[in-house]
């Protein structure tokens, strides 16, 4: 489970907080959705989640635990999918993986071994001894995500694992994610795609201005909001239709 209590995020020399006050919980074998507008503080949560932030104020724990006490086993517990490609272009997928799978301790025959099941399942064997600077976008997304999933997480953050590839590639990745999910990975996801998010989350929360405006079971968002007939209509309902742009 993870316990977010009052967190927030002021960036040096930031007007705004980022995040502010924030406070969820999301249960284990939940696929949570953290989903709102550009500059919502999406990233930023998953960030100060995952300990690539440090927070302001406030805390959370993961099963229990925090960074300050128990670093080295929520490194291991946790699987990290960030938005920008984690690869290294002049290495091969499966040299990627490698390096990856070292940095969670699997080592020798285990590690080749659940690298080309996941490069299988991924539709990527072929291409395994090419390097990932010739990838289209939905290759180095599928790259990316087994990085992030080799030492089989229970608790997964990804940060928007669906941008910018085609819809053979997202199909690939959700499923994927799905049997993550059965096989007992809590899943937290940030995405644009609603149409996905209504579909493959059991649970979302709709972010603005770094708080949460609304969350709960898509269904029930959806049924509650009056005249909406899918997330979008909620989201644009919560979240207005006004552009948020900053510079
Ligand atoms: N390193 C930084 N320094 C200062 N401000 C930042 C920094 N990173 C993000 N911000 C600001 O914090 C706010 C939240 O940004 P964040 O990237 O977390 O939003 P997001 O919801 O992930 O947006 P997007 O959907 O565009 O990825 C924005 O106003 C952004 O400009």
């Amino acid at each position: 489970m993870i316990e977010i209590n009052q967190l927030s995020k002021k960036y040096k020399g930031a007007e705004y907080f980022s995040v502010k006050d924030l406070n969820l919980k999301v249960e284990d074998g939940e696929i949570y959705g953290l989903l709102g507008p550009n500059g919502a503080g999406k990233t930023t949560l998953i960030s100060m989640l995952t300990s690539l932030l440090k927070p302001t104020s406030g805390s959370f724990t993961i099963n229990g635990s925090n960074f300050k006490e128990n670093k080295n086993q929520l490194k291991q517990l946790i699987g990290i999918v960030p938005q920008e490609y984690a690869l290294y272009p002049t290495l091969t997928a499966f040299e990627n993986l490698q390096y990856f799978g070292s940095m969670y301790g699997i080592k020798g025959e285990i590690l080749k071994e659940s690298i080309n099941e996941h490069l299988e399942v991924m539709g990527l064997s072929k291409f395994a001894h090419k390097k990932t600077d010739t990838f289209s976008g939905g290759m180095k997304r599928r790259v990316n995500l087994i990085a992030g999933i080799l030492h089989q997480p229970k608790v997964l953050f990804l940060d928007e694992p669906t941008v910018g590839v085609d819809v053979q590639s997202k199909n690939v990745i959700i499923d994927h994610l799905k049997l993550l999910n059965k096989q007992g990975t809590t899943i937290v996801y940030t995405s644009h795609h609603l149409n996905e998010a209504e579909f493959f989350c059991t649970h979302v929360a709709i972010i603005d201005n770094g708080e949460i405006i609304i969350k709960g079971v898509p269904s029930d968002l959806i049924k509650n909001q009056s005249g909406a007939h899918n997330l979008e209509d909620v989201f644009l309902a919560k979240t207005g239709k006004a552009l948020r742009d900053h510079a």
